[in-house]
């Protein structure tokens, strides 16, 4: 078995996080203190977080209904719920997990919840959350799901998934106000719209995902395709299968886009007389919002090669869209929850990418490369990460994308501890006393955990870390970059005055360099002027590794990140194996991999700035990897570590080094700048053994 595709057995773990997620789960803890607090006391403790995060978002709920109300807030929350439905939670925490999404659906708010599976990226995630909630409406109707949609499913047995659907439904009607005097289309339009906003803010994977989920068929199932049905009530569908059809690449996925093409025309033989049965509207604005939406419709989905009447576009778009903003305003003074969710799709629909990326796409397709972000935890993939949303998306969007204080303090001081213990036990020859006060290291890492730690406890813990430490300037000139760092920023709280424990906010630098476990791989993109960069982040823990298969297709470039200070670390998953072997191990299985043939391969050596003369003589390398005898020379345990990975490589093309710290920005920019290199290598290379090919046939 490869070492990536994990074992079953290490995977003792229960809770899971999200890298954006605020459920802090057993994944935060070290190697050290699982073995120290032991496996009753850590499933007691994730117990309790799951449940009060639970509890909140539920209070939440019940006091305001809707989570669309909180912004960000609401996202966040809306990604505990998603998170929580994961096989890896009790039984009872994600049924009542599901419960509370279908309501969110059924009180028609799809905001945050939108929001929180286009922030998730995993495609695999997103895909199993949505298979769940559609099979919550579907198996209403009495429809078979579709098998191969079945194989995607987690562990769940049937009987659970039945019990979770059963609940999700039941919430969903109960919730949904009017549901007696509603068609079942009207309700599920809702849904469609929803999914259709989270394809056109998603990526071509997400309208790949939702195709293969046999959404024509669920179309279908709930009586789209009748040809009675008035073209008015069939919008919603249309603007589903134009969007996934705009999504998918036409040479790539041309048979799901014919099949989609087909079910479009089938769509427009409804009937043109609004049915009957719609709530009432005033007729002329409705038709107005309605012939809006079908121009809208038509002139987004022209063909590219043929443009027609382009001069007059832009402004018969923009003429549109005022009057579609108009009949909004109008709409949502009434009480028609799919006129609401219609005219709120529409204006999200514009407001975010789908409508911006049809014009560059349209023009000028470009060139799309998937880089794969790969190696153990802790070795800088994240931070390659950040430093990319940072430079391209900007300071505000970075820091609410990772700014989260009650993390943030819980990590620094987690980041502090830990490796101060280390340093002290290991390197000085004495222990530094954690009992400070009343509480001990084994309750305080309990605290940790589970207590929201505040600026005030950071500022108690700067003050223990002095107050029990003979010397802490000979200490810290012993730390590493990365304590000396984390101590700084100890200091620099320290010195803060009361009155501005409120207002503390983590600098940029803080967030680039905050350490947090990435769970299941997310994709994020970043367009320049020649290419599209489809970057995967994946997490690099055991338990994470069965989940990087998900992401092998089609990559353009492997990165395989190693650190160069592993050498003496442990796993933080199982406390004993040596991090180094085990990441030269997955390195060799990547490059014997099938997946990975003719991919070119970046082996990142990172934190080359932390493997000094100093710390080779507190730590030899000599200890771990017994035929190094280069002493404590950083340039000689340098060569020897690069060594042990290109010997696992010697005899594969295609793998260069690259040295780099992710924590500066101008390296990550070089870094691209080399990605770009090796891409054109590789393909000029393809080019060049193509035109051989062509010669040789021709000499015959
Ligand atoms: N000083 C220094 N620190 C580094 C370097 N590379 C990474 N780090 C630090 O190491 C930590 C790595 O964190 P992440 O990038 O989140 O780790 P990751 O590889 O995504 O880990 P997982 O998500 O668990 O797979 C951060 O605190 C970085 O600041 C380096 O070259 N020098
Ligand atoms: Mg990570």
């Amino acid at each position: 078995m490869d070492s990536y595709s994990e074992i079953a057995s290490l995977d003792s773990f229960t809770g899971t996080e999200t890298s954006r997620s605020t459920v802090p789960g057993l994944g935060y803890l070290s190697g050290k203190a699982t073995k120290r607090l032991g496996e009753a006391v850590l499933n007691g403790v994730d117990y309790l977080v799951v449940n009060r995060q639970l509890n909140r978002v539920e209070a939440r709920i019940r006091k305001d209904g809707s989570l669309d109300k909180h912004e960000a807030e609401g996202r966040d929350m809306c990604s505990i719920l998603l998170e929580l439905t994961h096989p890896g939670y009790s039984f009872p925490v994600q049924t009542k997990a599901l419960r509370l999404i279908m309501e969110q659906i059924g009180s028609m708010s799809f905001k945050s919840l939108a929001a929180a599976l286009v922030v998730m990226n995993s495609s695999f995630t997103t895909h199993r959350h949505l298979l769940t909630i559609i099979e919550c409406l579907w198996s209403s109707r009495r429809i078979g799901v579709s098998s191969d949609t079945a194989t995607i499913r987690d562990s769940m047995t049937t009987k659970k998934i039945t019990a979770c659907q059963a609940a999700g439904y039941e919430a969903y009607m109960a919730v949904f106000t009017n549901s007696n005097d509603m068609s079942v289309l009207s309700s599920s339009s809702a849904f469609i719209l929803y999914l259709a906003f989270i394809i056109a803010i998603g990526s071509k994977d997400h309208a790949r995902i939702i195709f293969s989920l046999d959404i024509s068929r669920f179309l279908e199932a709930i009586g789209l395709f009748d040809p009675l049905r008035s073209r008015s009530e069939t919008i919603a569908g249309r603007l589903l299968l134009h969007v996934i059809a705009l999504k998918l690449d036409p040479i790539q996925d041309a048979d799901a886009v014919a099949s989609i093409e087909n079910n479009i025309s089938t769509l427009k033989m409804s009937r043109s007389n609004p049915s009957n049965s719609r709530p009432k509207l005033d007729p002329i604005q409705y038709a107005d919002a309605v012939a809006s939406v079908e121009k809208i419709i038509s002139t987004l989905t022209k063909s590219p090669s043929n443009p027609s009447n382009s001069s007059s576009t832009n402004d018969d778009m923009e003429d549109l869209w005022k009057r579609l903003e108009n009949w909004y305003t109008v709409a949502s003074s009434q009480r028609s929850p799919l006129i609401d969710v219609v005219s709120d799709a529409i204006v999200f629909i514009r407001d975010d990418t789908l409508f911006r990326n049809m014009q560059p796409r349209v023009m000028d397709p470009p060139k799309d490369v998937k880089v794969l972000l790969l190696g153990s935890s802790e070795c800088g993939k994240t931070t390659i990460m950040k430093q990319l949303i940072l430079s391209h998306r900007g300071s505000e969007q970075f820091t609410s994308q990772f700014s989260d204080k009650v993390m943030y303090a819980w990590d620094l001081a987690k980041g502090v501890v830990f490796p101060l213990e280390g340093l002290m036990e290991k390197q000085l020859g004495y222990a530094l006393e954690w009992d400070w006060g009343l509480v001990d290291i084994r309750v305080l890492m309990r605290v940790l955990s589970i207590a929201v730690l505040s600026i005030a406890d950071l500022k108690m813990l700067m003050s223990s870390i002095r107050a029990r430490t003979r010397d802490l300037a000979s200490l810290q000139s012993l730390a590493d970059e990365n304590l000396s760092y984390r101590l700084s920023v100890l200091k620099r709280i320290e010195e803060l005055p009361s009155s501005e424990y409120e207002s503390y906010a983590p600098t940029e630098e803080d967030l680039v360099r905050w350490y947090i476990k990435t769970t299941g791989p997310y994709e994020e993109t970043f367009e320049t002027a020649t290419r599209n960069y489809h970057v995967w982040d994946c997490g690099g823990q055991r338990i994470e590794r069965k989940k990087w298969i998900h992401c092998f297709q089609d990559v353009s470039v492997m990165l395989y990140i190693a650190s160069l200070t592993d050498y003496d670390q442990v796993l933080r998953e199982d406390g004993e194996y040596n991090q180094m072997k085990e990441s030269l191990l997955v390195f060799d299985s990547l490059c014997q991999s099938k997946w990975f043939k003719i991919t070119p391969i970046i082996l990142v050596l990172t934190k080359r700035d932390c493997l000094t003369n100093q710390k080779l003589s507190l730590s030899p390398l000599e200890d771990y990897f017994p035929d190094y005898t280069g002493g404590p020379d950083e340039n000689a345990a340098f060569e020897y570590i690069k060594g042990m990975f290109l010997q696992l490589c010697q005899d594969r093309a295609g793998v260069s080094v690259h040295v780099m710290n992710p924590n500066s920005a101008e390296e990550v920019k070089t870094l691209f700048k080399r990605i770009d290199e090796a891409l054109d290598s590789s393909s000029s290379k393809r080019k060049l053994s193509a035109r051989r090919k062509e010669f040789q046939r021709w000499r015959g």
